[in-house]
């Protein structure tokens, strides 16, 4: 078992300037991403985006099952693009942490401010720009669509994390609760991208396992996680990138409550041959 040593609490709060380059962890069950310290060395820019940069957190690796990209984006006073993907077959999740974007889906325009969600279906056109004057950050985690023949593709979805009731978990005595965007049971979904909150003493109280891959990223909180066989002290702008079968738990750190975004790919069968 490893225990990071990350917190050097002053006053309740992590220490800006405690080292954190011993954090970082890539094993073949998981990689730990930190929240970036050195932001200008690992950003990268895009093709057709202007005034934007990205830090790609999570990409299909090694040939194995891994199915989705995600990037955190942070877009500059008026930056952003007209052409944002180049694969047809791209399905998408932007879920806005800072600032303010105008998004235009199929002509639509929406504007998004923290806790916005959109979903995009593979083929549909979209923009996004930032016209605001102080810079606009959201996670865009994306996915090549698994197609099944008479299944309609998913439609177009806007939401606002602060209108989706979360669900309380089983055993959980309500402190552990998912805010679900779209209905499990819809099949034109192959990927969730859902809000994971834990309240004070909140808990995943067994290692869950299963074939679905996760990328979990902090929005806010901290706590103690668990992947494979370490525990990991996490916080609030740190990503964890899981295999299939990953064993994953965690109980929550305090002084807030412990939150992430998660990814998580569902609803289809598995191919009979290894990718
Ligand atoms: N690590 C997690 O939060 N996993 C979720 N409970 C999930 O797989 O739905």
């Amino acid at each position: 078992m490893t225990v990071n040593t990350y917190y050097s609490l002053k006053g309740g709060k992590p220490d800006p300037t405690t080292l954190v380059t011993d954090r970082a962890v890539f094993k073949e069950a998981y990689a730990f991403i930190p929240r970036r310290c050195a932001k200008d060395i690992t950003a990268s820019f895009f093709p057709n985006w202007e005034k934007t940069r990205g830090w790609v957190l999570a990409r299909p690796l090694s040939g194995f099952a891994e199915t989705f990209a995600q990037v955190a984006m942070e877009v500059f006073a008026m930056g952003g693009t007209n052409r944002p993907e180049d694969d047809p077959e791209a399905e998408c999740v932007i879920f806005v942490t800072e600032g303010e974007i105008e998004l235009t889906i199929a002509g639509i325009l929406h504007r998004l401010t923290p806790g916005g969600y959109a979903y995009i279906p593979p083929g549909v056109p979209w923009a996004l720009w930032n016209r605001g004057a102080i810079s606009a950050c959201f996670m865009w985690v994306r996915k090549k669509y698994q197609r099944v023949e008479g299944l309609p593709l998913p439609d177009v979805l806007i939401a606002n994390e602060n209108a989706v009731a979360p669900v309380a978990m089983e055993l959980s005595d309500g402190r552990w609760k998912t805010t679900r965007f779209v209905d499990p049971a819809d099949l034109r979904h192959d990927m969730h991208v859902n809000i994971v909150t834990f309240e004070s003493g909140g808990v995943i109280p067994f290692a869950e396992t299963h074939v679905m891959e996760h990328g979990l990223y902090v929005l806010e909180g901290r706590a103690v996680y668990r992947l494979n066989d370490d525990w990991l002290e996490v916080e609030a702008g740190d990503f964890m990138w899981l295999r299939a079968f990953c064993p994953q738990a965690c109980y929550e750190g305090g002084p807030q409550r412990f939150r992430y975004l998660l990814y998580k790919d569902v609803n289809r069968q598995m191919p009979l041959v290894p990718f």
